[in-house]
Protein backbone atom coordinates (compact mmCIF):
# COMPACT_ATOMS: atom_id res chain seq x y z
CA UNK A 1 0.00 0.00 0.00
CA UNK A 2 2.86 2.42 1.19
CA UNK A 3 4.75 1.35 -2.03
CA UNK A 4 1.62 1.87 -4.37
CA UNK A 5 1.37 5.63 -2.25
CA UNK A 6 4.43 6.50 -2.84
CA UNK A 7 4.65 4.74 -6.76
CA UNK A 8 1.60 7.67 -6.86
CA UNK A 9 3.50 10.42 -5.46
CA UNK A 10 6.63 10.09 -7.89
CA UNK A 11 4.21 9.51 -11.04
CA UNK A 12 2.52 13.05 -10.04
CA UNK A 13 5.94 14.73 -9.23
CA UNK A 14 6.97 13.74 -12.98
CA UNK A 15 3.85 15.01 -14.62
CA UNK A 16 4.00 18.12 -12.89
CA UNK A 17 7.63 18.71 -14.25
CA UNK A 18 6.41 17.43 -17.65
CA UNK A 19 3.53 20.34 -17.69
CA UNK A 20 5.73 22.52 -16.38
CA UNK A 21 8.67 22.48 -18.87
CA UNK A 22 5.82 22.01 -21.93
CA UNK A 23 4.48 25.13 -20.51
CA UNK A 24 8.13 26.96 -20.37
CA UNK A 25 8.83 25.36 -23.70
CA UNK A 26 5.40 27.01 -25.37
CA UNK A 27 5.82 30.71 -23.31
CA UNK A 28 9.79 30.39 -24.87
CA UNK A 29 8.79 29.70 -28.34
CA UNK A 30 5.39 32.55 -27.40
CA UNK A 31 7.89 35.55 -26.67
CA UNK A 32 10.29 34.31 -29.27
CA UNK A 33 8.10 34.85 -31.84
CA UNK A 34 6.88 38.00 -30.48
CA UNK A 35 10.46 39.62 -30.64
CA UNK A 36 11.16 38.52 -33.58
CA UNK A 37 8.05 40.15 -35.08
CA UNK A 38 8.55 43.08 -33.06
CA UNK A 39 12.07 42.68 -34.61
CA UNK A 40 10.92 42.52 -38.17
CA UNK A 41 7.91 45.22 -37.67
CA UNK A 42 11.25 47.84 -36.72
CA UNK A 43 12.92 46.52 -40.29
CA UNK A 44 10.02 46.59 -42.68
CA UNK A 45 7.25 49.08 -43.48
CA UNK A 46 4.96 47.14 -45.52
CA UNK A 47 2.15 49.08 -48.11
CA UNK A 48 -0.47 46.98 -50.07
CA UNK A 49 -0.52 49.25 -52.52
CA UNK A 50 -3.83 49.90 -55.20
CA UNK A 51 -2.18 50.06 -58.23
CA UNK A 52 -2.59 46.70 -60.11
CA UNK A 53 -2.52 45.08 -56.86
CA UNK A 54 1.17 45.25 -56.32
CA UNK A 55 2.94 45.13 -52.65
CA UNK A 56 5.93 47.44 -51.91
CA UNK A 57 7.79 46.90 -48.81
CA UNK A 58 10.40 49.39 -47.46
CA UNK A 59 12.98 49.00 -45.01
CA UNK A 60 15.77 51.10 -43.76
CA UNK A 61 15.54 53.99 -45.86
CA UNK A 62 14.25 56.36 -44.04
CA UNK A 63 13.79 58.72 -46.82
CA UNK A 64 11.88 56.56 -48.30
CA UNK A 65 10.20 55.44 -45.29
CA UNK A 66 8.90 59.31 -44.99
CA UNK A 67 7.20 59.53 -48.44
CA UNK A 68 3.42 58.05 -49.13
CA UNK A 69 3.99 54.64 -50.92
CA UNK A 70 2.18 56.01 -53.99
CA UNK A 71 4.49 58.93 -54.28
CA UNK A 72 7.22 56.56 -54.49
CA UNK A 73 5.66 54.14 -56.76
CA UNK A 74 4.72 56.94 -59.57
CA UNK A 75 7.90 58.36 -59.34
CA UNK A 76 9.34 55.44 -60.09
CA UNK A 77 6.75 54.29 -63.33
CA UNK A 78 7.37 58.33 -64.57
CA UNK A 79 11.35 56.59 -65.48
CA UNK A 80 11.92 56.56 -69.16
CA UNK A 81 14.64 55.73 -71.06
CA UNK A 82 16.84 58.75 -70.61
CA UNK A 83 16.90 57.45 -66.67
CA UNK A 84 18.54 53.98 -67.31
CA UNK A 85 22.01 53.68 -65.84
CA UNK A 86 22.46 50.18 -66.87
CA UNK A 87 21.27 46.60 -68.32
CA UNK A 88 21.84 42.89 -67.74
CA UNK A 89 20.51 40.12 -68.48
CA UNK A 90 17.62 39.98 -66.23
CA UNK A 91 16.39 43.51 -66.13
CA UNK A 92 16.79 46.82 -66.68
CA UNK A 93 18.20 49.55 -63.89
CA UNK A 94 17.04 53.33 -63.85
CA UNK A 95 18.14 56.56 -61.65
CA UNK A 96 15.53 57.29 -59.25
CA UNK A 97 16.10 61.14 -58.13
CA UNK A 98 14.09 62.35 -54.89
CA UNK A 99 15.84 65.51 -55.16
CA UNK A 100 19.26 67.26 -55.78
CA UNK A 101 20.68 65.47 -53.18
CA UNK A 102 18.69 62.13 -52.67
CA UNK A 103 18.59 59.21 -55.66
CA UNK A 104 18.21 55.48 -55.49
CA UNK A 105 18.97 52.78 -58.34
CA UNK A 106 15.57 50.92 -59.71
CA UNK A 107 15.93 47.46 -61.29
CA UNK A 108 13.08 46.21 -63.09
CA UNK A 109 12.42 42.67 -63.40
CA UNK A 110 9.82 41.56 -65.89
CA UNK A 111 8.46 38.33 -64.45
CA UNK A 112 6.51 35.77 -66.50
CA UNK A 113 9.47 32.98 -66.43
CA UNK A 114 10.03 30.64 -63.52
CA UNK A 115 13.67 31.85 -63.77
CA UNK A 116 13.17 35.71 -63.46
CA UNK A 117 10.30 35.15 -60.41
CA UNK A 118 13.34 33.06 -58.94
CA UNK A 119 16.06 35.09 -59.65
CA UNK A 120 14.12 37.93 -57.47
CA UNK A 121 13.00 35.56 -54.72
CA UNK A 122 16.90 34.80 -54.36
CA UNK A 123 18.31 38.59 -54.00
CA UNK A 124 15.43 39.43 -51.77
CA UNK A 125 16.26 36.64 -49.62
CA UNK A 126 19.77 37.19 -49.36
CA UNK A 127 19.25 40.55 -49.12
CA UNK A 128 16.89 41.86 -46.87
CA UNK A 129 18.87 40.68 -43.79
CA UNK A 130 22.22 41.94 -44.87
CA UNK A 131 23.57 45.32 -43.86
CA UNK A 132 27.93 45.18 -44.85
CA UNK A 133 29.73 48.20 -45.76
CA UNK A 134 30.96 46.30 -48.98
CA UNK A 135 27.46 44.86 -49.49
CA UNK A 136 24.98 46.98 -51.78
CA UNK A 137 22.07 48.28 -49.62
CA UNK A 138 18.76 47.46 -50.89
CA UNK A 139 16.34 49.98 -49.80
CA UNK A 140 12.89 47.94 -50.77
CA UNK A 141 10.87 46.10 -53.98
CA UNK A 142 7.43 46.60 -55.79
CA UNK A 143 6.10 43.66 -56.64
CA UNK A 144 3.46 43.22 -59.31
CA UNK A 145 1.62 40.62 -61.35
CA UNK A 146 3.70 41.79 -64.47
CA UNK A 147 7.08 43.04 -62.90
CA UNK A 148 9.18 42.96 -60.11
CA UNK A 149 11.15 46.41 -59.13
CA UNK A 150 14.42 46.35 -56.36
CA UNK A 151 15.29 49.74 -54.93
CA UNK A 152 19.25 50.17 -54.07
CA UNK A 153 21.47 52.90 -52.66
CA UNK A 154 22.84 54.37 -55.93
CA UNK A 155 26.09 53.98 -56.55
CA UNK A 156 27.21 57.42 -58.45
CA UNK A 157 30.37 55.41 -59.64
CA UNK A 158 28.46 52.43 -61.57
CA UNK A 159 30.33 49.49 -61.88
CA UNK A 160 33.96 48.24 -61.82
CA UNK A 161 33.67 46.81 -65.39
CA UNK A 162 32.12 49.89 -67.03
CA UNK A 163 35.52 51.96 -65.63
CA UNK A 164 37.61 49.20 -66.56
CA UNK A 165 36.80 48.57 -69.81
CA UNK A 166 34.78 51.50 -70.92
CA UNK A 167 35.78 55.00 -71.78
CA UNK A 168 39.27 55.33 -71.65
CA UNK A 169 38.85 59.15 -69.32
CA UNK A 170 36.72 56.80 -67.02
CA UNK A 171 39.65 54.50 -66.05
CA UNK A 172 42.54 57.17 -65.61
CA UNK A 173 40.37 57.07 -61.78
CA UNK A 174 41.85 53.73 -61.52
CA UNK A 175 45.34 53.87 -60.06
CA UNK A 176 46.56 51.27 -58.64
CA UNK A 177 45.89 52.43 -55.14
CA UNK A 178 42.39 52.31 -56.08
CA UNK A 179 42.22 49.09 -57.74
CA UNK A 180 44.19 47.42 -54.86
CA UNK A 181 41.38 49.50 -52.56
CA UNK A 182 38.82 48.06 -54.64
CA UNK A 183 40.37 44.39 -54.23
CA UNK A 184 40.42 44.67 -50.84
CA UNK A 185 36.39 45.95 -50.27
CA UNK A 186 35.04 43.12 -52.66
CA UNK A 187 37.02 40.37 -50.76
CA UNK A 188 35.61 41.84 -47.35
CA UNK A 189 32.22 41.30 -49.04
CA UNK A 190 32.01 38.27 -50.25
CA UNK A 191 34.02 37.08 -46.76
CA UNK A 192 30.82 38.68 -44.69
CA UNK A 193 28.49 36.20 -46.86
CA UNK A 194 30.89 33.15 -46.36
CA UNK A 195 31.83 33.17 -43.57
CA UNK A 196 29.44 35.79 -41.03
CA UNK A 197 26.20 35.13 -42.91
CA UNK A 198 24.29 32.26 -41.18
CA UNK A 199 22.93 30.14 -43.35
CA UNK A 200 26.46 31.04 -45.65
CA UNK A 201 25.39 32.99 -48.88
CA UNK A 202 27.28 31.47 -52.19
CA UNK A 203 27.05 34.49 -54.90
CA UNK A 204 27.33 32.54 -58.04
CA UNK A 205 28.27 35.19 -59.84
CA UNK A 206 31.25 37.36 -58.88
CA UNK A 207 31.97 39.46 -61.98
CA UNK A 208 33.63 42.81 -62.39
CA UNK A 209 29.82 43.89 -63.44
CA UNK A 210 28.52 42.34 -60.25
CA UNK A 211 31.24 45.06 -58.14
CA UNK A 212 29.63 48.61 -57.93
CA UNK A 213 31.52 52.24 -56.57
CA UNK A 214 30.45 54.60 -54.81
CA UNK A 215 31.14 58.26 -54.78
CA UNK A 216 34.11 57.68 -52.89
CA UNK A 217 35.31 54.44 -54.89
CA UNK A 218 34.56 52.43 -52.10
CA UNK A 219 33.62 49.02 -53.84
CA UNK A 220 30.40 47.10 -53.03
CA UNK A 221 28.99 43.61 -54.15
CA UNK A 222 25.56 43.52 -55.99
CA UNK A 223 22.92 41.66 -57.93
CA UNK A 224 22.34 38.65 -55.47
CA UNK A 225 19.99 37.13 -58.01
CA UNK A 226 22.13 33.49 -58.51
CA UNK A 227 22.70 33.77 -54.62
CA UNK A 228 22.17 30.36 -52.51
CA UNK A 229 21.91 29.57 -48.77
CA UNK A 230 24.29 27.23 -47.61
CA UNK A 231 24.10 25.41 -44.29
CA UNK A 232 27.34 25.93 -42.13
CA UNK A 233 27.06 22.03 -41.95
CA UNK A 234 27.39 21.37 -45.83
CA UNK A 235 30.40 21.79 -48.21
CA UNK A 236 28.50 22.02 -51.33
CA UNK A 237 25.20 22.77 -52.71
CA UNK A 238 24.28 20.38 -56.03
CA UNK A 239 22.25 23.17 -58.61
CA UNK A 240 21.98 23.50 -62.39
CA UNK A 241 25.41 25.62 -63.66
CA UNK A 242 24.60 29.35 -63.92
CA UNK A 243 27.19 32.18 -63.71
CA UNK A 244 28.87 34.15 -65.97
CA UNK A 245 31.69 32.56 -68.64
CA UNK A 246 35.14 33.18 -67.60
CA UNK A 247 34.55 33.37 -64.25
CA UNK A 248 33.19 29.75 -63.94
CA UNK A 249 35.34 27.62 -61.49
CA UNK A 250 36.31 24.54 -63.70
CA UNK A 251 35.05 22.20 -60.68
CA UNK A 252 31.29 23.87 -60.82
CA UNK A 253 31.66 23.97 -64.52
CA UNK A 254 31.73 20.07 -64.42
CA UNK A 255 29.92 18.93 -61.78
CA UNK A 256 27.30 21.54 -60.96
CA UNK A 257 28.83 21.72 -56.92
CA UNK A 258 28.14 25.26 -55.83
CA UNK A 259 31.08 26.15 -53.00
CA UNK A 260 32.41 28.82 -51.61
CA UNK A 261 35.63 28.30 -53.58
CA UNK A 262 33.66 28.41 -56.68
CA UNK A 263 33.20 32.64 -55.68
CA UNK A 264 36.75 32.77 -54.89
CA UNK A 265 38.10 31.39 -57.85
CA UNK A 266 35.75 33.85 -59.38
CA UNK A 267 36.92 36.64 -57.26
CA UNK A 268 40.54 35.59 -58.73
CA UNK A 269 39.18 35.87 -62.14
CA UNK A 270 38.40 39.70 -60.79
CA UNK A 271 41.91 40.41 -59.69
CA UNK A 272 43.17 39.46 -62.64
CA UNK A 273 41.08 41.84 -64.61
CA UNK A 274 42.07 44.59 -61.98
CA UNK A 275 46.11 43.99 -62.80
CA UNK A 276 46.02 42.80 -66.62
CA UNK A 277 42.80 45.36 -67.74
CA UNK A 278 41.54 42.47 -69.71
CA UNK A 279 37.98 41.12 -70.26
CA UNK A 280 37.82 37.55 -69.49
CA UNK A 281 35.46 37.59 -72.39
CA UNK A 282 37.73 39.24 -74.46
CA UNK A 283 37.68 38.62 -78.32
CA UNK A 284 41.20 37.92 -78.50
CA UNK A 285 41.22 34.89 -76.19
CA UNK A 286 38.65 32.90 -77.59
CA UNK A 287 40.90 33.81 -81.50
CA UNK A 288 43.45 32.36 -79.73
CA UNK A 289 42.17 29.64 -78.50
CA UNK A 290 43.03 30.81 -74.60
CA UNK A 291 41.84 32.58 -71.66
CA UNK A 292 42.42 35.28 -69.25
CA UNK A 293 43.72 32.74 -66.82
CA UNK A 294 45.57 30.71 -68.88
CA UNK A 295 47.13 33.27 -70.55
CA UNK A 296 48.26 34.88 -67.01
CA UNK A 297 49.42 31.63 -65.65
CA UNK A 298 51.91 31.12 -68.28
CA UNK A 299 53.73 34.33 -67.99
CA UNK A 300 53.59 34.24 -63.88
CA UNK A 301 55.37 31.18 -64.45
CA UNK A 302 58.46 32.61 -65.98
CA UNK A 303 58.63 35.64 -63.78
CA UNK A 304 57.15 37.88 -66.29
CA UNK A 305 54.15 39.73 -64.61
CA UNK A 306 55.22 43.27 -66.62
CA UNK A 307 54.41 41.78 -69.62
CA UNK A 308 50.27 41.31 -68.66
CA UNK A 309 50.40 44.18 -66.38
CA UNK A 310 47.79 46.94 -67.71
CA UNK A 311 49.56 49.54 -69.66
CA UNK A 312 47.41 52.29 -68.13
CA UNK A 313 48.70 51.65 -64.69
CA UNK A 314 52.02 53.72 -65.55
CA UNK A 315 54.44 53.35 -62.87
CA UNK A 316 53.49 50.97 -59.60
CA UNK A 317 55.13 49.50 -56.34
CA UNK A 318 56.01 46.01 -58.07
CA UNK A 319 56.63 44.56 -55.26
CA UNK A 320 53.05 44.64 -54.22
CA UNK A 321 51.80 43.99 -57.78
CA UNK A 322 53.57 40.59 -57.63
CA UNK A 323 52.01 39.68 -54.99
CA UNK A 324 48.43 40.42 -55.58
CA UNK A 325 49.37 38.11 -59.04
CA UNK A 326 50.49 35.52 -56.49
CA UNK A 327 46.85 35.64 -54.51
CA UNK A 328 44.90 35.28 -57.60
CA UNK A 329 46.95 32.19 -58.58
CA UNK A 330 45.86 30.74 -55.39
CA UNK A 331 42.79 32.02 -55.83
CA UNK A 332 42.80 30.08 -59.40
CA UNK A 333 44.18 26.80 -58.17
CA UNK A 334 42.62 24.41 -60.29
CA UNK A 335 42.04 21.92 -56.73
CA UNK A 336 39.12 24.06 -55.31
CA UNK A 337 40.59 22.92 -51.41
CA UNK A 338 44.02 24.25 -52.32
CA UNK A 339 42.35 27.80 -52.94
CA UNK A 340 42.31 30.43 -49.86
CA UNK A 341 39.43 30.99 -47.88
CA UNK A 342 37.80 34.54 -48.58
CA UNK A 343 38.36 35.60 -44.70
CA UNK A 344 42.50 34.03 -45.94
CA UNK A 345 42.27 36.62 -49.13
CA UNK A 346 41.27 39.69 -47.35
CA UNK A 347 44.34 39.07 -44.73
CA UNK A 348 46.74 38.59 -47.28
CA UNK A 349 45.47 41.56 -49.27
CA UNK A 350 45.08 43.35 -45.99
CA UNK A 351 48.32 42.72 -44.31
CA UNK A 352 50.27 43.26 -47.82
CA UNK A 353 48.88 46.70 -47.85
CA UNK A 354 48.89 47.45 -44.21
CA UNK A 355 52.69 46.71 -44.47
CA UNK A 356 52.80 49.35 -47.72
CA UNK A 357 51.21 51.64 -45.67
CA UNK A 358 53.34 51.08 -42.63
CA UNK A 359 56.76 51.28 -44.54
CA UNK A 360 55.19 54.69 -46.88
CA UNK A 361 54.50 56.44 -43.80
N1 LIG B 1 22.79 50.21 -57.31
C1 LIG B 1 23.28 50.59 -58.48
N2 LIG B 1 23.82 51.82 -58.62
C2 LIG B 1 24.34 52.21 -59.83
N3 LIG B 1 24.39 51.44 -60.92
C3 LIG B 1 23.87 50.20 -60.84
C4 LIG B 1 23.29 49.71 -59.63
N4 LIG B 1 22.87 48.43 -59.86
C5 LIG B 1 23.19 48.15 -61.13
N5 LIG B 1 23.78 49.21 -61.74
C6 LIG B 1 24.26 49.29 -63.13
O1 LIG B 1 23.40 48.54 -63.95
C7 LIG B 1 24.13 47.52 -64.63
C8 LIG B 1 23.26 46.31 -64.80
O2 LIG B 1 23.11 45.67 -63.56
P1 LIG B 1 22.48 44.22 -63.44
O3 LIG B 1 22.75 43.75 -62.06
O4 LIG B 1 21.06 44.28 -63.89
O5 LIG B 1 23.20 43.38 -64.56
P2 LIG B 1 24.68 42.83 -64.73
O6 LIG B 1 25.22 42.35 -63.44
O7 LIG B 1 25.51 43.88 -65.45
O8 LIG B 1 24.45 41.63 -65.73
P3 LIG B 1 23.66 40.25 -65.46
O9 LIG B 1 22.60 40.50 -64.45
O10 LIG B 1 23.15 39.88 -66.79
O11 LIG B 1 24.69 39.30 -64.94
C9 LIG B 1 25.39 47.31 -63.78
O12 LIG B 1 26.48 46.78 -64.51
C10 LIG B 1 25.67 48.71 -63.27
O13 LIG B 1 26.40 49.43 -64.22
Amino acid sequence: MINLLHQMRKALVVGLYITVGCLAFIASKIIISILLYKRWKRKHMVYEQGHGGGKMVIFRSSVLKSLKSDVVLNMILKLSNKDIIGSGGYGTVYKLKIDDSIAFAVKRLSRGTADRDKGFEREMEAMTDINHRNIVTLHGYYTAPDYNLLIYELMPNGSLDTRLHGRSIDKQILDWQCRYRIAIDAARGISYLHHDCIPHIIHRDIKSSNILLDQNMEARISDFGLAIFMAPSKTHVSTIVVGTFGYLAPEYFDTGRATVKGDVYSFGVVLLELLTGKKPSDGTFVEEGTTLVTWVKAVVQEKKEEIVLDESLGSCPMEEVNNVFNIAMMCLEPEPLKRPTMDEVVKLLEQRKSDKIVTAD
